[in-house]
């Protein structure tokens, strides 16, 4: 084959290319490969294992050029016309790499205890937190405070069905019926996880998955705090967040990356790389907050440390193993983004559960002042079921501590003055607050959820989730400055309201900025972020909002980015700038245009004040719902939950100085005031609870909502539910207008309750539908005699594929299936690994049931016990199961009395069950 005329000159030019190019053969190498002129099997073979000298090299690139025919040759010339010979990094790293091994060694060493001890700094307690700064003097490190918490280890996966938010259904996990896995040894400690994690020699990729707040971050500095603190360590630690990864935008290679990060590795960093890579852990904490797309399947492979390439392909290759073989990867991840990885690449799979009540008073304990005043925080949590369902997010409790802190500070006005009234009578104060409103209730009794509801309050105790968010929000403004020191309290919360007042502005603009990020689903913001909410980072170190907004500012980069606290409060923050604009007559959305002049806004303002107010609010909340409805993923539930609880005067009072106007002449309690929503936002909501277009998890979140708007007649609808849980009804229900999702938040809040038993209580399929997100919770779920038919049968087998599905005893007795409806159940129990127990007497499949019962028992080994009697089988249909069973040697019963069974089928099937020792048919004739 003819040469071409680049492949002619390079044959041509051989010698002085080899003679004047060689010592720049690695950047040569890099910038071709970059191009796509040569692959990762032409570097290994050019570089001969790194054996070869550079001469050697050159000579084999031009071969491989050659090779690759005229194209690569024209690339390789380009190469050469722009090249500048600027290779510094290559001449300096003949400097890295001390002669003399033993020196090497030496100097190893030192670096890695330079490093153990930089790394214990950096992760080591950062005290931005109110109640951190405040008991300075008590606590000395963060390191005290860390309150175990309870782990989930599993084999690969779930990927989550993100239909509910991620916070709403974190207590899920501590159900009771998830004893059976703790039995099984899937739930484990901390000390169990640095264990597997830093000690055990196994390289490949560890998840740790948390929703927001859960505690990874700090899960992640207490194991490199325990790891820098323990003289034996093996491994050697790297660690980073994506979130700092996210600000690197030009190509960067892995030990450039490394250097820049730890400067004091600098001078080992080619032997740790090196010699060391089965020791090396790398923690890459964050992965949800990291902006760049992973593609593991398009990403060139790369095991070189020394190329640059993008961060998003620096990170597929060490997760692939490919840069730094042999190393074990850590990553941090909220559940929505863990699938970023594929499930293949990933060894071991850890969720953060969260805190089991034991650890939740544990919390408490170590975090508040003294033990009284965490006696007092605790029975008040254990007393509110949907608080206490919260607390099992770390965030939260610490959001709690905040909010009560000392049993105190934020609670409201009446009770400071029953605090000043017993401190002039020469009482304890915090024992006033911790006396019988607040007497521990059994957590395991869902009456306690009732004794404890809105309505069952007395009037100025904080009972919803909103009111604990106003407290913590007062907590935060009132106390910032100077901490809470002792006998100050009084004075600063009487001061409150005037101390809020002057903040309103900047806490308008911190709204707007957490209400557009919500919108768009964005947890971090930039500086310009800041300033098109005329938020200025300068005065914002100066105020309040650092208990808040927390500021990171990238080692690599030096650039600034903000957070909120936790997402919750970003949240609380939007919806409290929601009420805010709607409550002054401003459309919130408008708020978050920058380009509307000031002008206009005040215009339309007042225009809308001369407009009938009440009107334009309504209209304000309706949108404020849509806005949630309209989102599946479930982002704006606590955004609607927040709103709701603000409409309640005596939640807003709370907040007194915040809403102008209201109020005066001045209240000194709260005890005037309203203690629920106006009647409109109730029928709202009501409304929207019956609406057939809601999906379940909205539904559900809308009583969630009615908690937070203290709905009385919610209370009295929970009631009526807890008599029919406990049995002492059945048929026609006494109660007009219930509601099959209260049910379903009712039975979120009763985590100790493991058989779900509704028979004969006429729930249709539209009814299931909106029990649809607990019903996979529970171990037994007993539906008998209810007019389910095909459609309910569907509900129950998206229950029965939803990867938290726990039923274990599926009891569907006299429930209208019918073939198609058996159809429909068999699907989902073709992927389901829990039901062993399946009851389905009464329920005419026939033999096209029977078949599709057949097929299922091919494949199915979880089910052991099947009851049939009375369904129409006729002798085909059992020939079908019989030729099924022959596959199956799990199924220990078949119950098959009262079909349609000739004498010989009967005789035939009782043969059967006798030629096989672990499988008995009941039948006769
Ligand atoms: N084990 C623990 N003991 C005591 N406090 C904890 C613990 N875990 C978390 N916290 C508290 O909860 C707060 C949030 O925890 P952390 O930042 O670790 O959560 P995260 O899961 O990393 O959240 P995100 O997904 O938002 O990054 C911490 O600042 C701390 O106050």
């Amino acid at each position: 084959m003819a040469l071409g005329p680049c492949s002619l000159d390079l044959q041509k030019r051989r010698v002085e290319l080899v003679r004047d190019w060689s010592k720049h053969i690695s950047s040569l190498l890099d910038l071709l490969f970059n191009m796509g002129t040569v692959t990762e099997e032409d570097l290994s073979l050019i570089r001969g294992g790194g054996h070869t000298g550079e001469l050697d090299c050159m000579r084999t690139l031009l071969d491989v050029l050659q090779g690759r025919g005229e194209e690569a040759c024209r690339a390789f010339q380009f190469v050469l016309s722009n090249f500048k010979t600027s290779t510094a990094s290559e001449t300096g790293k003949a400097k890295l790499f001390p002669q003399n091994t033993h020196n090497m060694q030496k100097v190893l060493k030192e670096g890695l205890q330079k490093h153990k001890d930089i790394l214990a700094k950096h992760h080591g307690p950062v005290l931005s937190s109110y109640l951190s700064s405040a008991r300075q003097t008590s606590r000395s490190a963060e390191v005290d405070t860390f309150t175990d918490i309870t782990f989930c280890r599993q084999v690969g996966y779930p990927v989550p069905l993100q239909y509910q938010h991620e916070a709403t259904v974190v207590g899920d996990s501590f159900r009771a019926s998830r004893d059976e896995a703790k039995r099984r040894g899937q739930t484990c400690a901390f000390r169990e996880l640095y264990q597997s994690l830093l000690c055990v020699s196994e390289d490949g990729v560890a998840l740790l998955s948390g929703v927001a707040g859960s505690g990874k971050t700090t899960v992640i500095k207490r194991l490199v705090q325990q790891w820098a603190a323990d003289v034996d360590a093996q491994k050697i630690v790297l660690s980073m967040s994506f979130r700092e990864l996210s600000l690197i935008t030009e190509p960067q290679s892995l030990q450039g990356l490394l250097s820049d990060h730890y400067s004091h590795l600098k001078p080992v960093l080619p032997e740790l790389l090196t010699s060391t890579q089965g020791q090396v852990v790398l923690i890459l904490d964050g992965l949800d907050e990291f902006c760049f797309p992973l593609d593991f399947e398009r990403t060139p492979k790369c095991s070189d440390p020394e190329r640059e390439l993008s961060v998003g392909a620096l990170v597929v290759n060490l997760i692939k193993g490919n840069l730094l073989p042999g190393t074990s990867i850590l990553l941090t991840s909220r559940p929505h983004a863990v699938a970023k990885v594929p499930q293949l690449l990933v060894r071991q799979f850890y969720s953060v559960l969260g805190f089991s009540p034991a650890q939740q008073k544990q919390y408490f304990e170590q975090n508040c002042s003294s033990s009284q005043a965490a006696a007092t925080v605790w029975s008040f949590v254990s007393s509110h079921k949907p608080i206490q369902l919260m607390c099992h997010i770390p965030a939260f409790c610490w959001i709690v501590s905040t909010a009560l802190h000392e049993g105190t500070s934020c609670l409201f006005f009446d009770t400071v003055q029953t605090g000043a009234a017993s401190q002039e009578n020469g009482s304890d104060s915090t024992k006033e607050v911790s006396g019988a409103e607040c007497s521990d209730q059994s957590s395991s009794d869902p009456n306690a959820l009732l004794a404890n509801g809105p309505a069952a309050q007395s009037v100025c105790r904080p009972t919803t989730v909103t009111e604990i968010y106003c407290c913590f929000l007062k907590s935060i403004v009132v106390f910032h400055v100077g901490g809470c020191m002792e006998g100050m309290h009084l004075n600063r919360l009487q001061d409150a309201p005037r101390v809020l007042r002057e903040n309103k502005g900047m806490l308008r603009c911190l709204g707007a900025l957490a209400f557009r990020g919500l919108l768009e689903r964005r947890f971090v913001f930039d500086l310009s972020d800041l300033s098109s909410f005329s938020l200025d980072s300068c005065e914002l170190t100066q105020a309040f909002t650092v208990e808040v907004l927390k500021e990171d500012k990238a080692s690599l980069t030096y650039e600034k980015s903000f957070h909120f606290i936790h997402t919750s409060v970003q949240e609380f923050l939007a919806a409290l700038y929601y009420m805010l604009e709607s409550f002054s007559g401003s459309d919130p959305f408008s708020g978050l245009k920058p380009a509307v002049p000031a002008l206009h806004k005040h215009l339309m303002s007042f225009v809308n004040k001369l407009r009938r107010p009440k009107r334009v609010l309504h209209k304000r909340v309706k949108k404020a719902f849509r806005c949630g409805e309209s989102h599946q993923s479930g982002h704006m539930d606590l955004f609607c939950r927040f709103v709701s609880g603000l409409f309640v005067p005596k939640t807003r009072f709370i907040l007194d100085g915040l809403f102008s106007g209201e109020h005066r002449p001045r209240l000194a309690s709260c005890m005037n005031l309203p203690s629920v929503s106006p009647p409109f936002v109730v029928k709202l909501l009501r409304s929207q609870l019956h609406s057939s277009s809601l999906s379940p998890e909205r539904q559900l979140n809308i009583c969630h909502c009615l908690y937070e708007a203290q709905d009385s007649e919610l209370s009295l609808h929970l009631q009526h539910w807890l008599t029919v849980l406990s049995q002492q009804t059945s048929g026609q229900c006494a109660l007009l207008n219930r509601d099959w999702s209260e049910l379903a938040f009712l039975l979120q809040l009763c985590p100790d309750l493991q058989q779900l038993k509704l028979d004969a209580q006429e729930l249709d399929a539209v009814g299931l539908r909106r029990l649809l997100p607990v019903l996979p919770l529970f171990s037994t779920l007993s539906l008998a005699q209810n007019p389910l038919g095909p459609e309910g049968a569907e509900v129950l087998s998206l229950a029965l594929r939803s990867p938290d599905c726990q039923i274990e005893h599926l009891w569907v007795v006299s429930t209208d299936l019918g073939c198609e409806g058996f159809r429909n159940l068999a699907e989902g129990l073709k992927d389901n690994r829990t039901v062993f127990d399946l009851r389905m007497a009464i329920n005419h499949i026939g033999d096209t049931g029977a078949a599709c019962l057949a097929e299922l028992l091919k494949t199915n080994r979880t089910l052991r016990d099947i009851r049939l009697r009375d369904n129409l089988v006729t002798d085909s249909g059992a020939e079908l199961l019989m030729e099924a069973l022959t596959e199956n040697t799990t199924l220990e019963y078949l119950w098959l009395f009262d079909n349609k069974l000739s004498k010989e089928c009967v005789q035939k099937l009782k043969e059967f069950s006798k030629s096989r020792s672990t499988l008995d048919i009941k039948v006769c004739f």
